[in-house]
């Protein structure tokens, strides 16, 4: 014990500087006369307090002993970052790698994850083209407008791979999709409806009040709705999908039971809403509707497959334009025909691209060996839920920092004056300024690298977002510029915790062979401190 320590190095110092019996030998010593009662009486007590010393030196040397296996048992780790830097796609990678039961258990789940995604690719794709220059600097084609926008009516008609009719070659004056979203209008009415089935939430929701979590989910279905109607350059941030923790278990809950139940009526009124789901009975309907989802999948592919294949949109594409707006839509547009067949299944890369916005702090257990768990923390990223973040930082372990590098070219939508990679350092500083974490071990993620790779080859340049770059845009350059922001971050904050290492990767955090890798390397890092 420390105290017994100092005690006995303060008494051979007392002892030594005065060269005979030192003071409190002397005040212990019994004294000459001590009779023989007195003397058993001050035995008893003294071996009475050495017993209970030892009790205490043992239980001190338990807890000692239980604090050290906690550690080395149980790791608690911190996914941080803003939001889309991919957080929550690390921890599915963790639960593919280390909880394959829950992982091939959830599967199921993600098939209406997935159309949602496809569906919110289809929108995002309308959205973007409509406002993009593209739409604005062609006349608008019409047969009434004479010559100039016939002749352009007909080469992106030419244009076609797949299809007699362009949906997009017909637009109103204000460059607007009509015909593509007439055509493309069962489809993307499906998306409401499919919030609602999952039991999508506001983001600003108090989730711990079923009430409150009931009006959240009324408001987003009407919301959902509004957001498709508003006019282009109207519209809010991109399509996203808000769930409450937990939804895989409800919506399987209620799957396995609905296989052999007739489908739900799926129309409702415009100011009827229907019953609210019970979220907490899991009495969220999905089942049998799934082949009819499948089956207006299949109808509108055609079309979708035009518009895609259209050189405007493939511009847009290769400038990373949609994918901005609705992550993973190129991956899931492209996979549309398989996606849309009957019997389709979720793989573990439909899972990992499949968005689903985190609300709140979820905590999730893995059992990585023998003598490790680990105690992961995600967070939504939101600026708006930040603030939630610190009462989840005692105990913490480690931190695994995501940055979206390849968000150089992108504002925050919380902020949109803000550009997302200095959100992402600012972000980075009150982490590792903060009190509470000066002894966890950091670990950056310089995240979505496979996305700046594919900017850089589209020609989008660095410099002209952050003007102090004046090397190539050439892919190792940059991540190398951006590593080095971060590390300076790190050493403008040296002075709080100076020896603290931090580790960085740069990810592709969809990869599951390259976040494998990752996660054993971070894992022995973590047993290494
Ligand atoms: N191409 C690519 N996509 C990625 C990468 N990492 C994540 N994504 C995708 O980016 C989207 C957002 O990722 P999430 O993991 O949901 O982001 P998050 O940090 O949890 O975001 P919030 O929950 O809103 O805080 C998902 O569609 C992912 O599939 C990556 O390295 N490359
Ligand atoms: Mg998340």
């Amino acid at each position: 014990m420390p105290g017994k320590t100092v005690a006995k190095s303060a008494v051979a110092t007392v002892s030594g500087a005065a060269g005979g019996e030192d003071p409190l030998s002397r005040a212990l010593r019994p004294p000459a006369d001590e009779s023989i009662a007195a003397r058993s009486e001050r035995q008893r007590k003294e071996a009475s307090a050495k017993k209970r010393s030892e009790e205490i030196d043992k239980a001190l040397k338990e807890e000692a002993i239980r604090n050290k296996r906690d550690r080395a048992g149980e790791q608690k780790m911190l996914l941080l970052g803003q939001a889309g830097a991919g957080k929550t796609t690390v921890l599915k990678q963790m639960r593919l790698l280390y909880d394959q039961s829950a992982h091939q258990r959830e599967r199921r789940s993600w098939r209406v994850v997935v159309y949602l995604n496809l569906i919110l690719a289809v929108r995002a794709v309308l959205e973007v083209f409509e406002e993009s220059h593209e739409a604005r600097a062609l006349n608008p084609p019409s047969v009434s407008r004479g010559p100039g926008g016939n002749a352009s009516a007909q080469s992106s008609t030419e244009s076609l791979n797949s299809s007699a009719i362009n949906p997009l070659a017909h637009r109103n004056n204000h460059g607007d999709t009509s015909l593509a979203r007439l055509r493309l209008a069962p489809l993307l009415s499906l998306e409401a409806e499919l919030r609602a089935r999952l039991g999508a939430v506001d983001e600003y929701a108090d989730l711990s009040d079923p009430k409150v979590a009931g009006a959240a989910l009324l408001a987003a279905r009407s919301q959902a709705r509004a957001e498709a109607a508003r006019p282009q350059g109207k519209r809010r941030a991109g399509p996203t999908l808000l769930l409450r923790a937990g939804w895989q278990d409800r919506l399987l809950g209620r799957a396995n039971a609905s296989l052999n139940e007739p489908p739900a009526d799926a129309a409702d009124e415009e100011n009827v809403p229907p019953p609210l789901p019970d979220l907490d009975s899991g009495d969220v309907q999905v089942g049998l509707q799934e082949h009819e989802i499948g089956r207006l999948l299949l109808a509108s592919m055609e079309d979708v497959m035009s518009i895609w294949q259209d050189p405007r949109i493939r511009k847009l594409r290769r400038r990373q334009k949609i994918d901005e707006r609705a992550d993973g839509a190129s991956y899931f547009l492209e996979q549309m025909p398989r996606i849309a067949a009957a019997d389709f299944f979720p793989t573990d890369d439909d899972i990992m691209r499949a968005r689903v916005r985190t609300v709140g702090i979820t905590e999730d257990r893995f059992t990585v060996d023998r003598h490790t768990t680990y105690r992961i923390c995600d967070v939504g990223g939101s600026r708006s839920q930040r603030v939630f973040w610190a009462s989840f930082f005692e105990d913490a372990r480690a931190i695994i920092f995501l940055a979206p590098v390849s968000a150089f070219d992108q504002k925050l939508i919380e902020e949109p004056r803000m550009n997302r990679i200095d959100d992402s350092l600012e972000l980075f500083a009150s982490i590792v300024s903060n009190p509470l974490l000066l002894k966890v071990s950091l670990i950056l993620f310089l995240n979505k690298i496979d996305v700046l790779e594919r900017k850089l080859a589209a020609g989008i340049q660095v410099s002209r977002y952050f003007p102090e770059y004046d090397g190539p845009d050439d892919f190792e350059q940059v991540w190398r510029f951006f590593r080095t922001k971060f590390r300076e971050v790190l050493a403008s904050h040296r002075s709080l915790a100076r020896d603290r290492p931090c580790y960085i990767h740069t990810t592709c955090a969809t990869s599951t062979k390259q976040i494998k890798a990752i996660l054993v390397s971070v894992q022995d890092t973590i047993l290494r401190e």
